[in-house]
């Protein structure tokens, strides 16, 4: 397999490592936060929302409930009955008593004996059974129940919703006298709910026994009905409608909802608290985006530097396999994978070409004397001017130990053979420095051409027993074969 691709290759298998270690890493921590928010908004966060909004709404509503079972059992008031409702100014003061000292939005009485509607001003109007306004009154007088709860248009006060107290008045001999009680404001009772969703980032709203929303804040329901016509709303409200307290889940739109329901047994009314999981986790969600961001450029940044040191270190690993580490030059496997492509110029081109094949004289003996760290300085030294003394697109390359090839390029055996001669002068001339010593040493030189048909293993061969001819004869010379 090729450098590039065996490259490809890592590069892709840290890819993946580095996305799925990351992914994992990301996607377990999101979904492991997610479970925590999920768990804390259910067995916590929900409930407490709820028991605080459960404790302010008693307070508005519990006590006017209170007030109004107080008013039903005052004996003032059946006594005022009995005695046959003389002065209505009397009752009138009372119900303003009770009005300004409970700061209640209204209190009233509706008499059964003379069906006047006393409220703090006095008398509002007799009831009649044809009136639907009235229909409250004739419905609260049949009631099982000592008591019910009424959201209606309050005729004292220029017809504002209010919630009723209605509340059944019997004197000792438990005869029904009317009904009396108190109203509170719903648009207090709206704005309180829109305060609290606002300061618990929830939605809140209160439903009846029946499913129908009778108050909510302005959050989701802006048209209040029943729960059990809301989409998403509607798959759980019989389960949510049988429970006293519990948590639901439901989806609408594609998102989560995380449902409280609890029963304020007092006023008859469940109050629903709402969370939509997707905004709970959002800032999770955001961790989430962020770390995938920043694992990208990581990853992308690492892939970058591992592919600039690969790169770096297969530059470094290429010279070291095809260049000399001593001398510099070529070593003997690059020029052996080099010369089929230097033949074949010359062959194409019909250029000269001649091989110089170069050794130092008894280099034993330099090593022996003046030890091998001086033989290197005569390698390195010689191979220098052998560098120095051709052109530079001739060949040099040490051929292993103290031998040196040359290929010269479009070169006639006779000028290599002056190549050569020039060279043996000058080594022989030269004195390598070595601590203190000045060593002096020759080089043997065989010298050939490229002929017709040549393969490179002839060419080496007659140029290799040129130089054993150059040994054989007395060393320090050049021979031409
Ligand atoms: N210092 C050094 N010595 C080397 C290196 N490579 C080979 N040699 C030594 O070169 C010497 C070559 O010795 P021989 O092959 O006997 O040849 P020579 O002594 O030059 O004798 P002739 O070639 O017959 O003139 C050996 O002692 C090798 O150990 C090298 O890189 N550094």
């Amino acid at each position: 397999m090729s450098q590039f691709l065996q490259q490809r290759k890592l590069t892709i298998i840290l890819c993946l490592l580095l996305v799925c270690s990351f992914l994992a890493v990301s996607l377990v921590s999101y979904f492991s936060s997610k479970k925590t928010i999920h768990l804390a908004l259910i067995e916590k966060e929900l409930p407490l929302t709820s028991n605080a909004i459960y404790a302010e709404l008693q307070k508005d509503l519990v006590r006017p409930f209170f007030i109004s079972s107080m008013m039903s059992t005052n004996t003032f008031l059946q006594d005022w009955v009995s005695a046959g409702e003389k002065n209505p100014q009397v009752i009138a003061r009372y119900l303003q008593e009770t009005k300004a000292s409970y700061q209640v939005f209204t209190s009233f009485f509706v008499s059964e004996q003379s069906q006047h509607y006393y409220y703090p001003n006095g008398i509002l109007k007799t009831v009649s059974a044809t009136d639907p306004a009235d229909k409250w009154y004739f419905r609260a007088r049949q009631l099982n129940e000592p008591y019910e709860i009424n959201i209606d248009y309050d005729q004292a006060n220029a017809n504002s919703l209010a919630i009723f107290m209605n509340f059944r008045v019997f004197n000792q001999a438990q005869k029904f006298l009317g009904v009396t009680g108190v109203g509170v404001s719903m648009d207090r009772l709206f704005k309180l709910l829109c305060q609290y969703e606002q300061q618990y980032q929830k939605n809140i709203y209160l439903v009846d026994a029946t499913g129908r929303v009778r108050l909510t804040g302005n959050n989701r329901l802006l048209d209040p009905k029943s729960i059990h016509d809301i989409a998403g709303l509607k798959d759980i409200a019989h389960q949510a409608l049988a429970r006293k307290d519990a948590v639901f889940q439901y989806v609408l739109d594609g998102h989560n909802y995380l449902l409280h329901v609890r029963y304020m047994p007092e006023v008859r009314l469940f109050l629903f608290v709402e969370s939509q999981e997707d905004l709970a986790i959002i800032k999770v969600k955001h961790a989430l985006y962020f770390n995938i961001g920043l694992c990208t450029v990581i990853i992308l940044l690492t892939i970058f530097l591992t592919n600039m040191t690969v790169r770096k270190y297969q530059r470094k690993l290429e010279v070291m396999a095809t260049i000399d580490h001593l001398t510099q030059l070529i070593n003997r496997q690059t020029f052996e994978a080099l010369s089929q492509n230097i033949l074949a110029d010359s062959r194409r081109h019909n250029h000269p070409l001649s091989v110089i094949m170069a050794d130092i004289d008894l280099f034993k003996d330099i090593n022996d004397t003046y030890g091998h760290p001086a033989g290197d300085q005569v390698l390195k030294e010689v191979a220098h001017m052998l560098k120095a003394s051709v052109r530079e697109a001739d060949v040099v390359c040490r051929w292993g130990g103290e031998e040196f090839a040359i290929f010269l390029h479009k070169c006639s055996l006779e000028d290599a053979n002056r190549i050569a001669e020039q060279i043996r002068q000058r080594i022989a001339n030269h004195l390598v420095q070595y601590d203190m010593y000045s060593l002096k040493m020759t080089m043997s030189f065989g010298v050939t051409n490229y002929r017709y048909d040549d393969t490179m293993k002839e060419l080496l061969q007659r140029v290799d027993s040129a130089l054993y001819k150059a040994k054989f004869i007395g060393r320090n010379q050049v021979v031409s074969g």
